[in-house]
């Protein structure tokens, strides 16, 4: 039954790769892993069949290999640089080793002592980056407890064999380690399965997430990040009497720039005016791209003069572009504050646009406050 649904576990994995293989790595590793584990699972089930040698060289190999290739998709899964040596030295290193202890020296506790520890490593590697670099939620605990789980039970039968307990690690022998061994390694190929994919789609979700509130050139808020961004500060505004203030900018003359030095610059210096406003913003300051070359900025708890001297700080910055290797760019600046609590965010925006519009016909390059 595990072996049964291990395939459709891979068939899950794989598709799972090939809707969102991009967005969230690893999972071809763990459905190629899975299918390797199967193939293990097969090998082990017709021990009885063919009792010589290469049947047992076989399944150790397949498992190595399946275990081994979840490590890598879940060092894939955190961004990290996959340990293929590793991997390679440790699969082939314990096929020899196995090897040697099954044909030259048979000798049973060795290879379950070899296998175990080996294993144990490709275990404890993903314990360690879920430790590292989990983000703090149910899904990451839920795959660290389940691989920290199963890297313990590996442990104990490694040491257990060590010390030649044969009695106890055999799993042809009907005894309370064997059983609790085969019930954690069949239940847990599956949890584990289980609890990547749930990691898998908490990454989704999150990357759906910021996709769905934020500009895909320069990073920053989209219309609808900020609408939300409005709405969540304006509240918190409200209850401590607090105003808030926003700020229209608008690159002058973009189009020249894009006419000069092609559109690729320009997509540059949008990212790098973005970043500019940026990081001339407090921690709660907020930046939004509301299409083309027009950025909205909302400072809470400020009021017109705060968002002046925040602006003068936006149009310096922008000041020092020639610094690295753009077209020098200056903007033209709305700012409007909200007139009363029943002031609709539409409402502000407009008073805000017709600040900067008021900008742009005065000459641009300057700032105007809305009336
Ligand atoms: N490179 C690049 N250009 C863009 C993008 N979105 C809009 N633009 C360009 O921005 C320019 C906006 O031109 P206009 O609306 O005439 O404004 P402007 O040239 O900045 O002039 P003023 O705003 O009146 O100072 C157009 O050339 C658009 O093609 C973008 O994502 N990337």
């Amino acid at each position: 039954m595990t072996t049964l649904m291990s395939v459709a576990m891979s068939i899950v994995m794989h598709s799972a790769h090939s809707n969102f293989g991009k967005e969230v790595k690893g999972l071809d590793r763990w459905a190629m892993g899975l299918l390797a584990l199967v193939g293990g699972g097969v090998a082990f089930m017709l021990r009885d069949e063919f009792p010589q040698t290469p049947l047992p060289m076989a399944t150790n190999a397949l498992l190595f290999c399946g275990i081994g290739l979840s490590m890598i998709g879940t060092q894939e899964f955190f961004g990290r640089q996959p340990s293929w040596r590793t991997f390679w030295a440790i699969a082939a290193g314990g096929f020899v080793l196995i090897g040697w202890f099954l044909v030259i020296k048979p000798d049973f506790a060795a290879r379950v002592t070899i296998f175990s520890f080996l294993v144990f490593y490709f275990y404890a590697e993903q314990v360690r980056l879920v430790w590292r670099h989990g983000t703090p939620h149910f899904s990451t605990r839920f795959f660290g407890t389940l691989i920290g789980i199963q890297a313990l039970v590996v442990l104990v039968r490694g040491c257990m064999a060590l010390r030649a307990m044969v009695a106890n690690i055999d799993l042809m022998r009907d005894n309370a380690m064997a059983n609790i061994y085969l019930g954690v390694a069949n239940f847990m190929a599956l949890m584990l399965t289980v609890a990547f994919m749930t990691m898998a789609t908490r990454r989704l979700q999150t990357i759906l997430e910021q996709r769905s509130t934020h500009d895909p050139l320069t990073g920053v808020l989209n219309r609808r990040g900020f609408a939300m961004f409005y709405e969540h500060q304006r509240l918190q505004m409200r209850r401590a009497g607090k105003p808030i203030t926003l700020m229209a900018i608008d690159l002058d003359h973009f189009k020249a720039v894009n006419d000069r030095f092609g559109h690729m610059v320009g997509d540059k210096v949008l990212v790098q005016v973005a970043r500019a406003i940026r990081q001339t913003l407090r921690e709660t300051d907020d930046v939004a791209r509301f299409g083309g070359e027009e950025f909205v900025v909302l400072l809470p708890d400020s009021d017109e003069h705060n968002a002046v001297l925040a602006a003068e700080r936006i149009r310096d910055a922008l000041r020092r572009f020639a610094d690295i290797q753009l077209p020098m760019v200056t903007v033209s600046i709305g700012i409007g504050c909200h007139a009363s609590e029943q002031e609709s965010l539409d409402a502000l925006l407009a008073r805000t646009d017709a600040a900067l519009y008021r900008a742009k016909e005065n000459g641009r390059d300057r700032i105007e406050i809305a009336m």
